[in-house]
C-alpha cells in the first residue's frame, strides 16, 4: 500500500471491527470514530465521562444512540474498562481518547486483564510525505524508553509484522544513529551493527536491516550517493528504528509539525492492536489509525 487512502480502502474491506475508546470525551476522538462508523471501517464502544462526551457529541451533531457509551470519569479505571473489553472479546481494538500515554500502557500491560503476550509490545507510526514517494514507519517513538539490543530486535521484529499486513512484503529497515560508520562511543552504532548482522544470519527475517545509517542517507538516494553508499536500503528506508524514545518522538513531531505529514500510530505486539496518537494529532490521523488497526487485526485473527 502507497498511501492512507489505500488503507481505508483496505478497512472497508475488512471492517467493521469494533473499537474500545479510552476516555473518548475529546472532540477529534469523536469525529474520527463516526468517520470511522460510517466508512464501515469500525464500529465503537465510548469509555469515558458520560456528561462530557455526551456535550460534545451535540455539539458535533453526533448521534450517541449509534455508540454503547460505558459512563466511567476515573482516567484509570476507563483505561482498564477499555481494555478488558478487548480481553475478553467483546472488542477487537483498544483507542486511546483523552488520557496521558503513560495511562493507558499500564492497562495494556495489567497482569489481569492487560494484552501481554511475553513478547516486548512496541508503537509503529506510518507517515506519507509530500516528495518520499513510500509510506514509512518510525519505532518506537511512543513506549520504550531505552532498548537493549534484543529488545531492538523485537520492536523491528513488530513493524515488520505490520508491514506485512499492509502487503510490503520486505521492508527495508534502516537503523538510525547519528551516523553511519560504528563508534565504540556510541553504542546505538554497534547494535546497528549488530542487528544487520542478525538479519544476514537468518535470526531476523521477512525483511532487510541495514545499519548504522544517519536518516539522510536512509531517505535520500542522493544524500547516500554523495556519502559513496551502497548500501540497497541507502534512500529507500520503510522503517526507521530509532535509538530511543527521545529521538523517535522528535522525530515524530517534527515530522507532524514541520513536514506536515500524514500519519497514523498504533502500539503492535500485543494480544490487539491498541490505536496511539498524541493527543494533538488530528481526527484525520485518529481515522488513519483506526483504519490500519483494522488491517493489524485482521491480520492477527
Ligand atoms: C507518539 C505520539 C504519542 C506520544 O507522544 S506518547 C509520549 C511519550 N510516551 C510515554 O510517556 C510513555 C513511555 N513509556 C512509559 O511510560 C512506560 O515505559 C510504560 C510503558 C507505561 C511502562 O511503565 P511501568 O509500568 O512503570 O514500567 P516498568 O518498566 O516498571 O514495567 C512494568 C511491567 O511491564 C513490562 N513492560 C514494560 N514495558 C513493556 C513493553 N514495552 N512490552 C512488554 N512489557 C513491558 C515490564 O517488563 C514489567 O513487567 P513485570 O511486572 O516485571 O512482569
Amino acid at each position: 500500500m502507497k498511501n492512507f487512502n489505500e488503507i481505508i480502502a483496505f478497512a472497508k474491506e475488512r471492517g467493521p471491527k469494533t473499537i474500545s475508546v479510552a476516555c473518548a470525551q475529546d472532540k477529534e476522538v469523536l469525529l474520527a470514530v463516526e468517520a470511522a462508523r460510517k466508512e464501515g471501517i469500525a464500529k465503537a464502544i465510548l469509555v469515558g465521562d458520560e456528561v462530557k462526551i455526551a456535550e460534545i457529541a451535540e455539539e458535533l451533531n453526533i448521534a450517541l444512540s449509534d455508540y454503547e457509551v460505558i459512563n466511567e470519569a476515573d482516567l484509570t479505571n476507563a483505561c482498564l474498562k477499555a481494555v478488558e473489553l478487548v480481553s475478553t472479546g467483546v472488542a477487537d481494538i483498544v483507542m486511546k481518547g483523552l488520557v496521558d500515554t503513560s495511562i493507558i500502557l499500564k492497562a495494556v500491560l495489567n497482569k489481569e486483564i492487560g494484552l501481554r503476550t511475553g513478547l516486548p509490545l512496541s508503537h509503529v507510526a506510518v507517515f506519507k510525505i509530500d516528495g518520499y514517494e513510500r509510506l514509512f514507519f518510525v519505532t518506537d517513538a511512543a513506549m520504550t524508553l531505552s532498548p537493549d539490543l534484543m529488545t531492538k530486535k523485537q520492536i523491528l521484529e513488530n513493524a515488520v509484522s505490520l508491514a506485512h499486513a499492509l502487503d510490503i512484503e520486505e521492508p527495508k529497515v534502516a537503523v538510525l544513529c547519528a551516523k553511519e560508520k560504528t563508534d565504540e562511543k556510541m553504542p546505538c552504532t554497534i547494535d546497528a551493527f549488530k542487528l544487520e548482522e542478525m538479519q544476514k544470519n537468518g535470526e531476523i527475517k521477512g525483511c532487510l536491516v541495514g545499519g548504522p545509517f544517519a536518516l539522510d542517507n536512509a531517505v535520500s538516494e542522493e544524500a547516500a550517493k554523495h556519502k559513496g553508499m551502497t548500501h540497497p536500503i541507502g534512500g529507500k528506508a520503510d522503517i526507521l528504528l530509532v535509538p530511543n524514545i527521545e529521538s523517535g518522538n522528535i522525530l515524530y513531531k517534527s515530522l507532524v509539525f514541520f513536514a506536515k505529514g500524514e500519519n497514523a500510530g498504533l502500539i503492535v505486539g500485543a494480544k490487539a492492536p491498541i490505536v496511539l496518537t498524541s493527543r494533538a494529532d488530528s481526527d484525520i490521523t485518529k481515522l488513519n489509525s483506526i483504519a490500519l488497526a483494522v488491517l493489524a487485526a485482521s491480520k492477527q485473527n
